[in-house]
Order: C-alpha cells, then sequence, then structure tokens
C-alpha cells in the first residue's frame, strides 16, 4: 500500500470517515452534497444500512498470538490487499476536476479494486492508464443495447477485468433532495464513455427514465456473456431467491446492495439480508456488500456475517472532494488501518478466518454459548431476520474457505477451461453443476435458459484446442499500470513516426559505430591472452557457461577506482544483464517479509518499482520536492512505516540527475542520507547511470563515501558504453553471516541468486564492455568526454529555447514552470493542466511532438501536472524543433484547459 504519504502542505489527514464526510460538505455546493448523500423517498433505507452496522457487536479475544493480521483476500481470482473496494459511483468529476483517475490512483495505491460506474467522468482509457489494481465496470444496461455493447467493449479494450451488472436500477429512486434541488449536471460533467450527442445527461433522473431499459430479466447474463469474455456480477440483489436466480444464470458473483437507498426506499439493510443470502449462495460465487460501511471494523462484521468483501461508496467520493486522489487515498488507508485494528482486537490472523466467531450475541451475556457457528442464530440481528428460510439450516459461509475464484469449484472437468466469452447468446451458463436445477424453482421471474449440454460440450472441445488465458488468472504485475503507460507511449510513437519525440531515455546514436564492437571483443581476447590464458581457456571463457557472479570482474573493479573513487574488490561485485537485473536480485536477497517495505524517491525509475511489483515487495514513496529530495521526509517515512509495523529495508535512489526529475543531491544530502542510513539501519540502493556522461565534476557517489557499507550500488554501461551490451554489475560488499558464524559478502548471495535468473551475464557482452573499459584504461569519465559535452549541450539547447518560447513573465503568468539539471538526460516541466494520455494525444495529432506524463514515475498520486523531457537521443537541431512545437502544445493546452496561473499542490 503506498497512498499513505503524506501531502506536501499543512494539510492533516481527518481521523475518521464521518470527518471526512463533515470536511467534504463543507467544500461542497449543496446541491451537490445532497446528489451525493441522499437516498430515495424518507430515506429510511440509507438510515437503516448504517443503524445496522451500528448494532453489531463485536467479541474482543485476548492472548491469541494472531499477530497484526493479514487482511489480504482473493476475489475471482484476483489477490486484494484488503476485502475492500470502490463502490461504482456516478460522476468522480463532480467532486475533483481528476474524478475517476484520481480514485484509481488512491485504489491502486491501496492494492483495492475499483468499480467505474457506467457514467464514469473519465474515459476507461485514462482510468486504466493510472491504476495500479484491479479495474471492473459497473453497466447499465441500456435500451440501446448496441451503446451497452460499445460501452462493455471499450472498457474490456482498456484491460477491466470484471462486469458488475447492476440489476436495481429499471429506473431511478425517487430522491427527494434532488427534486427539491431541481438537480442538473454542470455543463462539463458529463459521462466520457457513452455517446456525447445522442442523449441528454443533464438530469440523472431524467436520463435514467429514458435512456435505462426497464424491462430486462435474468437472459440479460447471457447477452454480456455474449459481448463479454469478462465475468459478470449482480448488483442491487437483496433476497435470497433472486440470488439464487443470478447464479442459476450463470453470475460468477452478488453484490447484496440496495445501491445506498438510493433505489426503494423502505427495504431492509443490506447487513441485515445477507446471511440469508450467503447461506443461499454457499460459496458458490463471490459475495460482496455494499452500504453503510463506514468503518474497519463494519468490513469485519460484513465477512463475520459471509461476505468475501464490501465495497464502500459515499466515503470515497468525501476523499476526493476534500483532497483529489490524497483524499480517496486517505479514505482508503483509514478504512484499512481500522480494519487492521479491528483484526488485531478480535484475534483474527486472516480476511478469510473471520466468521461467526466474530459477533457477540445474547449468550456472550449469558453462561452458555449454544452454537458457534451460524451466522443468522448468533448475531443480534438474528431474530429480525428470521423468515421462512430460516426455518431450514442457515450455513455460513466462511469468506474464502471455500470458491471465491470463479475458476475453482472443488473437481474442475473440461468445462472449466472455456473462456467465459465464448458462451453463445443464450447459452448456458459454464458450470451447471453450481446451478442445480430446483435452485431456480419457485420464484415468479423467467427462468434463465437451460443448460444446453451440446453446446457446452462443443465449446469445451474448441477450448480444448485453443486453451485461453484469463488475465486475472495470472500474476498482477502482469496488469502493472506502468507496462500499459508504457504500451501506450509506445503505439503513440508508433501511430506518429515523424513526431519530435522528447520521450525515450537513450543515449545519441550517432555516438555507436558498428564496428568498433569487434574491436572491443578482440582487445579483450588480447587481453587475455597477455594474461596469460590458452587458446582453449579464451575458447572456454567466450563460448561456454561462464562464472554466474561475471568474468570481467577484475576490469570493473579497476575501472570503479580510477574513475568512480569505490574501492570494492572484484569479490564484492556481481556482474548482471543490466541494472535491472542488480534490481531483481538486490530486492530478492534483501526483502525476507512481509513487513520489508523499500522506500523510493518519488517520482521514482520505473525498473525499480516494476521490480518491487514482480516480487511483491511493498513500496513506499517519498516525495522530492520542487527542487529535489529532502532527507528530513526520508526520516519521516523511515518512522512512519516504523510506527505501522513495518521494517523499512531499504531506500532507492538516483543521487545525480535523476530519471525521471533531472535532480542531483547536494553533496550535504548525501552526507545526511548516509548518516540516516547507519542511524535507521537502512540499506541504500544507489543507482547512478547518467554522472559518466554528464558534463562538468561530478560529485562523489554515496557508494564512494560510504563508510559503514550501507549502500549498495547498482552499475550499468548502458549509457557510459552502450545499452545493447546489457550489461550492468552490483556493488555488495556487506558481510552476511550464517547461523554458525561463517560469513559471506551480500554480492555472494545475489550470485546464487542470480544462477536460477539468468544463470551468467553473456560472455560476449562482458567481452564488448571489457574492451571498451580496456581502451580507455577503465577511465570512462575520459572515454565519454565527447558524448557528456553533446549531452551538455543537448540540455543547454533545450533550457535555452525553453527560455526563448517563454520569457519569464510569460511563463509566471501561463503557471509553466521547469528545473535546470546540471546534466544526465532529463527535465521536469511543470504545467498547469492534467499532463495525461489525453494531452499526450492531442500533442502528437495536433502538433507534432510527444513527451512523458510524469504521473507515470509515481507509484502513487503525483505528477498529473509535471512532463518528463528527454533531450538526450536528440540533434540540437531538431530539439529546437521539437520545444517550438512543445511550447505550441503548451500555450493551446493552457488555453483549452482555461488554466492560468500556478497551480496550487503537490505540483506546483
Ligand atoms: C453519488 C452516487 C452515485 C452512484 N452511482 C452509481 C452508479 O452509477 N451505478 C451503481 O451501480 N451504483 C451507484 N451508486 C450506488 C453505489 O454503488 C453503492 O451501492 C452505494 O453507494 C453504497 O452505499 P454507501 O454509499 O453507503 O457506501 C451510487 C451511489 C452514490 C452515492
Amino acid at each position: 500500500m503506498t497512498g499513505r504519504t503524506a501531502p506536501s502542505g499543512a494539510w492533516r489527514p481527518p481521523l475518521s470517515l464521518d470527518e471526512y464526510a463533515e470536511r467534504a460538505r463543507t467544500r461542497l455546493d449543496p446541491a451537490v452534497w445532497d446528489f451525493i448523500e441522499g437516498g430515495a423517498g424518507d430515506e429510511r433505507t440509507l438510515a437503516a444500512n448504517r443503524a445496522a452496522f451500528d448494532r453489531v457487536r463485536l467479541r474482543p479475544r485476548v492472548l491469541t498470538g494472531a499477530g497484526e493480521g493479514d487482511p489480504s483476500t482473493t476475489v475471482l481470482g484476483r489477490r486484494w490487499a484488503a476485502p475492500v473496494a470502490v463502490a461504482p459511483m456516478a460522476y468522480h468529476t463532480l467532486m475533483h476536476p481528476d474524478g475517476e483517475t484520481a480514485t484509481a490512483r488512491a485504489a491502486g495505491a491501496a492494492g483495492l479494486p475499483l468499480v467505474v460506474s457506467t457514467f464514469a467522468g473519465r474515459s476507461f482509457a485514462e482510468i486504466a492508464a493510472v491504476a495500479g489494481s484491479p479495474l471492473w465496470l459497473q453497466v447499465y444496461c441500456f435500451r440501446d443495447r448496441a451503446t451497452t455493447r460499445r460501452l462493455v467493449e471499450r472498457a474490456a479494450d482498456a484491460g477491466f477485468e470484471a462486469l458488475v451488472l447492476t440489476g436495481d436500477t429499471p429506473r431511478l429512486g425517487r430522491r427527494l433532495r434532488d427534486l427539491r434541488n431541481d438537480f442538473r449536471l454542470p455543463p462539463h460533467i458529463t459521462p466520457a464513455n457513452l455517446p456525447a450527442d445522442e442523449a441528454d445527461y443533464s438530469s440523472p433522473s431524467e436520463h435514467g427514465r429514458t435512456g435505462l431499459d426497464p424491462s430486462l430479466d435474468w437472459s440479460v447474463i447471457a447477452w454480456l456473456r455474449s459481448v463479454s469474455p469478462l465475468p459478470v456480477l449482480v448488483k442491487g440483489v437483496m433476497t435470497a431467491e433472486d440470488a439464487r436466480c443470478a447464479i442459476a444464470a450463470g453470475a460468477d458473483g452478488i453484490v447484496v446492495s440496495n445501491h445506498g437507498g438510493r433505489q426503494l426506499d423502505g427495504t431492509a439493510a443490506t447487513l441485515e439480508v445477507l446471511p440469508r443470502i450467503a447461506a443461499a449462495v454457499d460459496g458458490r460465487c463471490a459475495l460482496l456488500l455494499d452500504g453503510g460501511v463506514r468503518r474497519g471494523r463494519d468490513v469485519l462484521a460484513a465477512l463475520a456475517l459471509g461476505a468475501d468483501a464490501v465495497l464502500l461508496g459515499r466515503p470515497v467520493l468525501h476523499g476526493l472532494a476534500v483532497a483529489g486522489a490524497d483524499g480517496a487515498a486517505g479514505v482508503l488507508d483509514l478504512v484499512l488501518d481500522e480494519l487492521s485494528e479491528a483484526m488485531a482486537l478480535t484475534g483474527t490472523a486472516t480476511a478469510a478466518g473471520a466468521d461467526a466467531a466474530l459477533l457477540a450475541g445474547p449468550e456472550d451475556t449469558t453462561a452458555v454459548r449454544h452454537r458457534r457457528s451460524g451466522a443468522a442464530t448468533t448475531g443480534p440481528d438474528a431474530a429480525l431476520l428470521a423468515g421462512p428460510e430460516d426455518t431450514t439450516a442457515v450455513r455460513h459461509h466462511p469468506p474464502g474457505a471455500t470458491t471465491t475464484g470463479l475458476q475453482a469449484p472443488p473437481a474442475a472437468g473440461p468445462e472449466d477451461t472455456v473462456p467465459a466469452g465464448h458462451h453463445a447468446p443464450g447459452a448456458a451458463p459454464r458450470d451447471d453443476r453450481r446451478h442445480p436445477p430446483e435452485s431456480a424453482a419457485g420464484h415468479d421471474r423467467p427462468r434463465p435458459p437451460e443448460p444446453a449440454a451440446e453446446a457446452a460440450e462443443a465449446e469445451a472441445t474448441e477450448a480444448a484446442e485453443t486453451t485461453g488465458l484469463r488475465k486475472a488468472d495470472l500474476h498482477r504485475s502482469v496488469s502493472d499500470p506502468v507496462l500499459d503507460t508504457m504500451n501506450f507511449l509506445n503505439e503513440i510513437t508508433g501511430r506518429f513516426p515523424d513526431v519530435v519525440s522528447f520521450a525515450p531515455g537513450r543515449p545519441y546514436e550517432e555516438f555507436f559505430d558498428k564496428d568498433e564492437i569487434l574491436d572491443h571483443v578482440r582487445r579483450y581476447l588480447d587481453h587475455l591472452a597477455a594474461g596469460g590464458a590458452s587458446d582453449e581457456a579464451i575458447r572456454t571463457a567466450l563460448y561456454q557457461y561462464g562464472p554466474t557472479a561475471g568474468q570481467i570482474r577484475g576490469l570493473i573493479s579497476d575501472s570503479l577506482r580510477a574513475d568512480e573513487g569505490i574501492d570494492a574488490p572484484p569479490g564484492a561485485i556481481v556482474v548482471t544483464v543490466g541494472a535491472q537485473e542488480g534490481m531483481l536480485l538486490a530486492l530478492r536477497a534483501l526483502f525476507a517479509g512481509p513487513g520489508d517495505v523499500l522506500l523510493v524517491a518519488s517520482p521514482c525509475y520505473v525498473g525499480i518499482t516494476g521490480a518491487a511489483s514482480l516480487l511483491g515487495v511493498p513500496v513506499r514513496p517519498v516525495e522530492e520536492r520542487a527542487d529535489g529530495l529532502d532527507v528530513a521526509d526520508v526520516e519521516a517515512a523511515v518512522l512512519a512505516e516504523r510506527a505501522r509495523g513495518r521494517r523499512p529495508r531499504a531506500f532507492y535512489v538516483v543521487p545525480d540527475h535523476s530519471n525521471p526529475s533531472g535532480n542531483t543531491l547536494s553533496r550535504r544530502a548525501r552526507e545526511e542520507l548516509l548518516e540516516l542510513a547507519a542511524r535507521h539501519d537502512l540499506l541504500i540502493l544507489e543507482d547512478s547511470p547518467y554522472r559518466l556522461v554528464s558534463p562538468g565534476a561530478q560529485l562523489p557517489t554515496l557508494k564512494a563515501m560510504d563508510r559503514t557499507r550501507r549502500v549498495v550500488h547498482l552499475g550499468s554501461y548502458a549509457k557510459s558504453v552502450f545499452p545493447g551490451a546489457r550489461v550492468g554489475f552490483v556493488v555488495a560488499d556487506q558481510p552476511v553471516r550464517d547461523p554458525s558464524g561463517a560469513e559471506s559478502l551480500l554480492a555472494d548471495e545475489l550470485a546464487k541468486i542470480k544462477s536460477m535468473v539468468t544463470v551468467n551475464t553473456p560472455a560476449l557482452s562482458q567481452a564488448a564492455v571489457a574492451g571498451a573499459l580496456l581502451a580507455c584504461g577503465g577511465r570512462l569519465t575520459e572515454r565519454n568526454a565527447v558524448p557528456a559535452k553533446h549531452y551538455g549541450e543537448a540540455l543547454r539547447v533545450t533550457l535555452e529555447q525553453l527560455d526563448r518560447h517563454f520569457p519569464e513573465d510569460v511563463r509566471d503568468r501561463l503557471g509553466i514552470g521547469w528545473n535546470r539539471p546540471s546534466g544526465g538526460f532529463f527535465l521536469t516541466v511543470r504545467v498547469p493542466f492534467p499532463a495525461d494520455n489525453a494531452a499526450l494525444l492531442r500533442s502528437a495529432e495536433d502538433h507534432g511532438v510527444i513527451w512523458t506524463p510524469m504521473a507515470y514515475f509515481y507509484p502513487g498520486p503525483g505528477g498529473e501536472r509535471s512532463i518528463r523531457l528527454s533531450f538526450s537521443y536528440l540533434s540540437t537541431a531538431r530539439i529546437e524543433d521539437g520545444i517550438a512545437r512543445f511550447a505550441a502544445f503548451l500555450r493551446a493546452e493552457t488555453e483549452r484547459s482555461g488554466a492560468t496561473g500556478p497551480t496550487p499542490g503537490r505540483d506546483a
């Protein structure tokens, strides 16, 4: 969970969700407040939802040895950080201009899914571009099915993972507050994923009346399956009968919901009907609940009564209204903290372990406790809930104990390999063993179509031939938004090949000579021969598997001493496939337990956050300030993580000309950082690939200043020799002691891991790099004097052109600014509008220039109004042309967004 960064400025997060609500109320237009807050009719159901949670009494348990508790859970085959997701709610843009993109960032930072409403104010692509956790689409089915189909397809294209069909809204409930206020949406608030000119959306109730299909029946699930391969959940189920119908119709999940009291007033609270529905579902599909969840302990109560997870509604909107993405993140963090607290104090070790034994009942005040399980018979609400169904045994389904994933029935058969989307319209649900024929009996709604055995068999045969994999079943790192955002950038580059691109962080190609590689390899072979190696030994060195830790460590060690003042013996070095492998090895070795957390300077190079994501290492960003990193912020993050019971294990930083910001740590800050590392038993992962290709004298590396072996230095020859070699290295001279007292170096341990990753770095690549090192006597600074001058010149021209197009008074008026790095490949431009994918597309289409949204580099929220410009790959003539185009784009976009003047907040 990475969204816990305290926002800059004096903003103090509220201590409860009710406080968030109160702050939101004072910020919002009263009619907008009424729109989100209100319910239907007399708002009795609205009140009942909360009251039901208020009546729950939990049973504290002592000395259970349960520890902190692990709230994570699996729903539809995906791991969630906790059994909480964000409920679908229309128009987050009413709360904050960033709308659903802010919510997606917050949800991603917390590791929780977001259900995006049909009436989202931001496009699916924009939301997906920033999301860090699963996205689901809430579907309203329109009279015009083509519109609904397009909506679903667009969401699937954007990588959404499930559909949540809202079934309780054949029309909108009578919301008296909106009627009194004659509530209309402001003109700029529109549904970004629906056709703009085909309907008037300004009155939600009016549009609901004319647009929504009032005559849906259960066959709509088969229809959804026919247009999309995504799993389908049904939202709005409030009775056991409807739960059975949903299962019979093939639903993969059910959301017990009364729409937050906004539809039929006078229905029961969702928590009240949950046990009966849980008994009817009996683990056959995922079971979620929303309505009135306002505290972490409410989540636990819902789990105890049979839910697998809950959706959180209005509080997320409150957070957005209070502080955008930070506010929404604050709300989610608060709920998760409260949930952890409730788990710890009730002795609940895992979310799956939450069951009815958590609930205090009459037996807690009398001498005898008759039943330990059976939610409807132990909770205080049991009497309230008594109905005909209670005369049959109500079997409590402990969440997670059976199948919450849709593809994990106990006995898998061939039909289970059929991707959900392969159903023909009206065909049978995938697994009819989950839908016994009697389960749909006794209700007066249209029955779902009967299973068509032959069709299912034919599909199973087809599936056996072409087995598809579901992304939802793969590790979550493959859905990391970083990968998708980079794809977006590549896609744009492909679509607009003639643009001037300030996007790639690549070296300038004019410095590469294709024949030089051969000279390098030859030189290395000669070097081996001169050192006494026989022809056979040289042949083996080049053609065979090589030593895992690398065969050019001696040369690297000499070069580091000559060039960088780093005194590392060859044995403390591991040669890696790029610095990227170094990161992976270092993280794998150092991060041993779930409480270990990696701090990163943020914005942050995506290679490290990507590696952390692969390995499941939690990341805590430490925000850089406008002028770079403040070591006091690192210390604050260390202390905050400690206070949460986590161990800050290492801090990743690019101290010189950072990618992406371009900032450099001062000598003083380097000293402070090393002192801090010693004080807090923290390791520093130093990554500094740009210093040897930057003009002028460089500050010493952290490793060169490291007297207490706190620094693990990640080296790369990508910029100083050439990236195609993919050669990097790690200096890891930390002693490691085993229980017998034997000592090794961290480098030895990294080499062990490497033996299971890449075995050894290709000998040919090592030879090419070694030859380059030999050619310059290990002094890469000398070898790179010309490139460093070029990059310095490219930086100077970029800054000069920015200054020319935006003299100081103009940039102040427009609210545009940039930093002035002393080297490296990048600089940061601050802009007064959202620099997102949509803006990037306009920049490419209308102005022929592309760049990288800085938000890509923020592990949590942030960077929405910043751009990374990379100047390394371009000639100075292209830079001049490109900055002219970029300036035209900045002016047009500033005008378009109506923004002038400095933007408040973290990017200002
Ligand atoms: C302002 C607002 C807009 C909503 N929009 C939708 C929607 O578009 N689709 C939907 O299925 N539910 C919608 N809901 C209902 C929520 O998904 C959810 O059922 C409800 O808010 C949960 O109750 P809670 O707010 O008490 O947590 C909306 C709720 C609110 C407050």
